[in-house]
């Protein structure tokens, strides 16, 4: 293999995977380094199998929404079988198929830690000597870019006992090989209501302490729709409250003291309080930043040094959770095949787009970061919230309905539940945010991030004709409640 490349990736998650791709489609020779297993967190300790967790549970769930279905659909879950699909998703931890991938994409995989020992150079050391401590380095040089793709891990809160009580982090989580009877979880964000749900429904007993409201950062009735239906599930669920202390005794029980002095007990504990960047490793001191802090970056993903603008010689990028733009697969990779294009333009002297919503910029970011977080009801949500529009100082206009009373959700689910929320510019008459919760919402959320994306003013989108009998005729009930221009004019 050769010791200089074009491009040097560190992390091979989804994010890394894609940039290295966009650039050897650009061109360019490409090294990319991985750690552990190539496809990352999402491959192996998030996404891919937390869903998996999810889903089986979801579709029984559904069945018993419907009269006719209910009766056929008796039995419980079959948690085995659950953890046996999970195994199937995550190829049982092996990651031969990816690699091939890698191989076939013409890019070198390169297995070992990365660290940044230069400008434009990068030291692996093997995982085999990383465990052997014998010297077994590689140095690699870039001649165009440096691209940093580490992704993140869980953030442990500094709570008394809590390191030496084993928890769980979303590794643990998604790879457990049994159902515990009794799970604590403390968080209130996406990974606690997307595994309280998964646990829940496989049989556990959770306990869910979230020191403020569920899903604080989404819409107020995400959180509360999503909190009821956990409590449905037999979730004990504690809003407002925090963990004082945590001690998992001989008997090998985790007792929870809260800071209402309850005390909790549980088989295990899950941490799922946010998110560290993988830089505290990384070498990044050399090049005057911080170790153990995200990568700030500009729309074309150059890092940024202390003084706010790109490191001298433009060659060091950051893509994916790394930069703390958006903490999203999907946006990661949107983020790296702009990263991965702009590469490539600067490497072969072709003209760089990178005004706003041009090919070599990740514009959405700001703009409609689309995400589901995949209760349920699920939560699919693009773009600003209400809140987040007026503290931006947006004329805001927010049209509210309720998604059961629409004829093709009525009969998706007997009793359907769910609210919808769209967020208008007045100035622009374009939405600048949609929410979504309800049984089968995933599907709807791509067409609110492209009315946001294309700025379709909302006159057009009158034209949008969503078919009958469909959730999405919640479009047309949330045009008429909101009313045509004409119709304010008369009145
Ligand atoms: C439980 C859970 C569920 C999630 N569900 C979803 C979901 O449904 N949809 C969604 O969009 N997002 C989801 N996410 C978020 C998603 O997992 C991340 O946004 C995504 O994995 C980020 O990709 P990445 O490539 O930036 O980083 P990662 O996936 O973290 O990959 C980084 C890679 O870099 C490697 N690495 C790190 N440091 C080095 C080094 N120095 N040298 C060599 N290699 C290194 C790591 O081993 C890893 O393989 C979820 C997250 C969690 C925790
Ligand atoms: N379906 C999806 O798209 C999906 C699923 C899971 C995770 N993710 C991504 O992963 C990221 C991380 O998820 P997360 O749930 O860990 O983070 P989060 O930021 O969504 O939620 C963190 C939660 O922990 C709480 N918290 C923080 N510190 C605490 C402390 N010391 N004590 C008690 N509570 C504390 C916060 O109040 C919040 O409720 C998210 O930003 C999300 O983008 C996405």
């Amino acid at each position: 293999m050769p010791s200089e490349y074009d491009v040097i990736v560190i992390g091979a998650g989804p994010v890394g995977e894609n940039v290295a791709d966009r650039a050897v489609q650009g061109g360019l020779t490409v090294a990319l380094i991985e750690a552990e297993l190539v496809g990352g967190e999402c491959s192996y300790w998030a996404c891919m199998p937390s869903k998996a967790l999810l889903r089986s549970s979801e579709a029984v769930r559904a069945a018993g929404r419907l009269e006719g279905a209910k009766q056929a659909v008796t039995g419980p879950v079959d948690a085995a079988a659950v953890l046996r699909r999970r195994d199937a998703f995550t190829n049982g931890w092996d990651d031969s198929g990816q690699v091939e991938w890698v191989a076939s994409a013409g890019i070198d995989l390169v297995r070992g830690h990365g660290v940044i020992s230069g400008e434009r150079e990068v030291t692996v050391r093997s995982a085999e000597s990383a465990a052997t401590e014998a010297a077994s380095e590689r140095v690699l040089s870039a001649r165009h870019a440096v691209v940093v793709a580490t992704g993140s891990a869980a953030l442990l809160p500094d709570i008394p006992g809590l390191a030496e009580s084993s928890p769980w982090t979303n590794r643990e989580a998604t790879s457990a090989e049994q159902i515990p009877s009794r799970l604590a979880i403390i968080g209130g964000g996406v990974i606690a209501a997307e595994l309280a749900t998964a646990f829940a429904s496989l049989g556990s007993h959770v306990t869910a302490l979230v020191r403020s409201e569920l899903l604080s950062g989404q819409e107020p009735f995400a959180g509360e729709l999503v909190g009821a239906a956990l409590r449905e599930l037999g979730v004990d669920l504690r809003l407002r409250t925090s963990p004082a202390s945590v001690e998992r005794g001989d008997d090998g029980v985790v007792r929870v003291t809260t800071d209402d002095g309850d005390v909790v007990e549980a088989d295990e504990i899950l941490v799922a309080t946010g998110r560290v960047p993988r830089t505290s490793d990384l070498g990044v001191e050399r090049i005057g930043l911080e170790p153990g802090r995200w990568l700030e970056t500009d729309d074309t993903l150059l890092v940024l040094g202390a003084d706010g603008t790109p490191l001298a010689g433009d060659w060091l990028y950051a893509v994916g959770d790394v930069n703390h733009r958006a903490l999203l697969t999907h946006q990661g990779k949107y983020q790296a095949r702009a990263a991965g294009d702009a590469i490539a333009a600067r490497a072969n002297g072709t003209a760089l787009h990178d005004e706003r919503w041009g090919r070599h910029v990740a514009t959405a970011d700001h703009a409609a970061v689309p995400q589901v977080t995949f209760t349920d009801p699920p939560v699919a949500s693009v773009g600003l919230t209400a809140a987040e529009a007026e503290k931006q100082g947006v004329l805001t206009r927010v049209v509210d309905f309720e998604i059961g009373s629409v004829a093709g959700a009525s009969l998706h689910a007997d009793g359907y539940r769910g609210t919808a929320r769209m967020v208008v510019d007045e100035d622009r008459g374009v939405l600048v945010g949609a929410t979504f919760v309800g049984s089968d919402v995933h599907e709807l959320l791509h067409s609110a991030t492209v009315a946001i994306v294309g700025e379709v003013p909302l006159e057009r989108l009158w034209h949008a004709v969503p078919s009958y009998p469909t959730i999405s005729e919640i479009w047309l009930r949330l045009l008429e409640t909101y009313g045509r221009s004409n119709e304010q004019v008369e009145q």
